[in-house]
This record gives structure tokens, C-alpha cells and sequence, in this order.
């Protein structure tokens, strides 16, 4: 099977095009546990799937590393986008992609080589509250108190088509997020899990962040949770513009624009090579 590896800000997965390799349904869980598998497998935070659509140009399914899937991938979205220019499954530099968690507009910033570098990905409209994310438990406006241990945390519900709990703390980047993300992630209220961000504004227009990934632990970047962070900033009028959101793997540009979300950042090719298939 072909394979290739990809990143955005260090957020990397192994990509296989099913425009060229038949895959089937029931082996696609075992499958990303097995390519995400650091010592006997290739090492990644996942498995992205980049096929045909009927309802967009492309569409692209993202399995965690623990083999759930997902309904959207921020990073995965610009690999997926470099992707597709690049092997000329779509005419333009401009297209949409279909997702589980619904479709979003692309636009590839190609290079005088004809590679692309980055991209810019409208994410759409995010929405807030206990039913975005099938939050069971009692909330507080669009926000949630999870207990941990002798902590508590409040997280701003927010989806872009996936689920994430956004906590505004007092410093995102001390925070030992590989303690409490796994509680708040498999909290019982949240029956799907959840994504978990630590997030702290630097004045208007910046903001630290940390992530605790539903499926995949600690990633060096999660691009929809930097777009429900920046989505939650801003209705909470601590962030306006252009935000450049800092993970441990980058900078993200997000900005909420007529009420859409929209990022920028880049997309890495790492490898391409065969992996065997049993
Ligand atoms: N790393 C991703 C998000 C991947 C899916 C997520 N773990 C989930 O289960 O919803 C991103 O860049 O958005």
C-alpha cells in the first residue's frame, strides 16, 4: 500500500489515497492503531484517508491513533489540500472537501515550483454549547465545570464539527496537560469524548495553547482546536482579528470572519514509501 506521511505543525499522519488503494471498511481502525504504533509500526497521531466525494472535489476521513474516527482534522485538512494539488485530483488551487463533520473550502497557496507550503481553510460556522459537542452534564451558558482530582476546570463548549472543551487558564504552557486531559476527555458526560485545550490570551491577537487530543493524547498541534480556541476568545471578547495561536509544533493564523472560522498554516510532506499490508 502507498503511503505517505504528513504534518502540520507536527501533527503528522499517514496518508493513504483511496483513488488508488482499496481499502476495506472493517480494517480501517486496526489499521491507524497499527501506522500510528511508534515501534512496530511507522509513528503518527493517526490515519487520513483522501478518496473521492459525491457532495465535494475530495473527501477526507481522519482516524485517531487509537483507531476512533473523527469527524473533522484541521492539519489533516491542509495535508489533505497540498495533497490533492499535488496529485492532480482537483483543477484548482480553490476547492471544497468533504468531511464527516460537514464540507469546507480550501485554498492551496501554490509556489513558483508548483509545491504548496500553505493553506487556507474556511472552517465554517462553529457552534457552542452542550448539544455541538453531546455534553450530557449541567452547563453553565455554553461552558461545562469538570472536576479533577482537587481542581476544576471550565471549558467553553465549542464544535467545528468535531468536539472540543476550551479551559481559559493562567498559563496554558505549565499546565501538566498529560494529567488532566485524559479525565476531561473520558469524562462520563461526555459520551464521544471529547477534545480537550488549555488556552491562554497573550493581549488581542495572540494566544498559547496546549492540547489533549480525543483518540491520540498529547499532538504538537490540533488545527480545529485552535479554531474553536480563537472562536471561543472571541465571543468571550478577548480576542479580535487576526489571532496567531501558538502551539508546541508552530504558529497557526486563525481570524473569525462573517462569523466563519478561517485558518492558515502550513502542510509538510515527510516521506512517501510502501507499507505492507496483511
Ligand atoms: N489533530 C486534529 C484533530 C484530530 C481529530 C481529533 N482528535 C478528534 O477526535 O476530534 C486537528 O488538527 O484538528
Amino acid at each position: 500500500m502507498k503511503i505517505t506521511k504528513m504534518h502540520g505543525l507536527g501533527n503528522c499522519y499517514i496518508y493513504v489515497s483511496t483513488f488508488e488503494e482499496s481499502l476495506r471498511e472493517e480494517e480501517l481502525p486496526s489499521l491507524a492503531i497499527a501506522v500510528s504504533d511508534i515501534r512496530k509500526g511507522i509513528g503518527s497521531d493517526g490515519l487520513i484517508l483522501i478518496g473521492p466525494s459525491e457532495a465535494a472535489d475530495v473527501r477526507m476521513r481522519i482516524f485517531n491513533a487509537d483507531g476512533s474516527e473523527a469527524e473533522n482534522c484541521g492539519n489533516g485538512l491542509r495535508c489533505v489540500a497540498k495533497y490533492a494539488v499535488e496529485h492532480g485530483y482537483v483543477g484548482s488551487n480553490s476547492f471544497t472537501i468533504e468531511t464527516k463533520g460537514g464540507i469546507v473550502e480550501a485554498y492551496a497557496h501554490r509556489g513558483a515550483n508548483g509545491k504548496v507550503g500553505r493553506v487556507t481553510v474556511d472552517m465554517g460556522v462553529p457552534m457552542f454549547g452542550p448539544a455541538a459537542v453531546g455534553y450530557l452534564g449541567a452547563a453553565n451558558g455554553d461552558a461545562a465545570v469538570i472536576a479533577v482530582g482537587e481542581d476544576t476546570f471550565e471549558g467553553q463548549l465549542v464544535s467545528v464539527g468535531n468536539p472540543h472543551f476550551v479551559a481559559f487558564v493562567e498559563n496554558a504552557v505549565s499546565l501538566p496537560v498529560a494529567e488532566i486531559g485524559p479525565h476531561i476527555e473520558r469524562h462520563p458526560d461526555f459520551p464521544n469524548r471529547v477534545n480537550v485545550e488549555f488556552v491562554t490570551p497573550r493581549g488581542q491577537h495572540e494566544l498559547d495553547f496546549r492540547v489533549w487530543e480525543r483518540g491520540s493524547g498529547i499532538t504538537y498541534a490540533c488545527g480545529t482546536g485552535a479554531c474553536a480556541s480563537v472562536a471561543a476568545g472571541v465571543k468571550r471578547g478577548l480576542l479580535s482579528g487576526r489571532v496567531t495561536v501558538h502551539l508546541l509544533g508552530g504558529d497557526l493564523e486563525i481570524e473569525m470572519k462573517d462569523g466563519h472560522v478561517w485558518m492558515t498554516g502550513e502542510a509538510v510532506e515527510v516521506l512517501t514509501g510502501e507499507y505492507p499490508r496483511s
